[in-house]
């Protein structure tokens, strides 16, 4: 087996681990958007947004690597509001 196919034997394995912890995570979305429904609250929370970034960002060891995780975050959480979206 050469270097890329061992590589993509690992990628497949680590998204096969993130895909189900983004379940695990939509499925606390869902929580969280029954109780904004249920309270009346706003989808987007900017403050709650900017903590996920900053507390995540520092178990990041590589700084090369921050800019991508937080667009990554970025993007996740802009996944999250579009599926609490449908749920309205
Ligand atoms: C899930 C929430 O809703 C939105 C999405 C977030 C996320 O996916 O982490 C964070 C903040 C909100 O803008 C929340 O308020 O916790």
């Amino acid at each position: 087996m050469n270097k890329l196919e061992k590589a993509r034997i690992n990628i497949d394995l680590i998204d096969q681990e993130m895909a189900k912890l983004f379940e695990k995570r939509m499925q606390e979305v869902n929580e969280v958007i029954a109780y904004k429904m249920e309270q009346g609250l706003p989808i987007f929370d900017q403050k709650r947004e900017q903590q996920v970034i900053e507390k995540n960002l520092k178990y990041i060891n590589n700084n090369e690597l921050k800019p991508y995780y937080e667009a990554f975050l970025n993007a996740l959480m802009g996944i999250s509001k579009e599926y609490q979206s449908k749920k309205i």
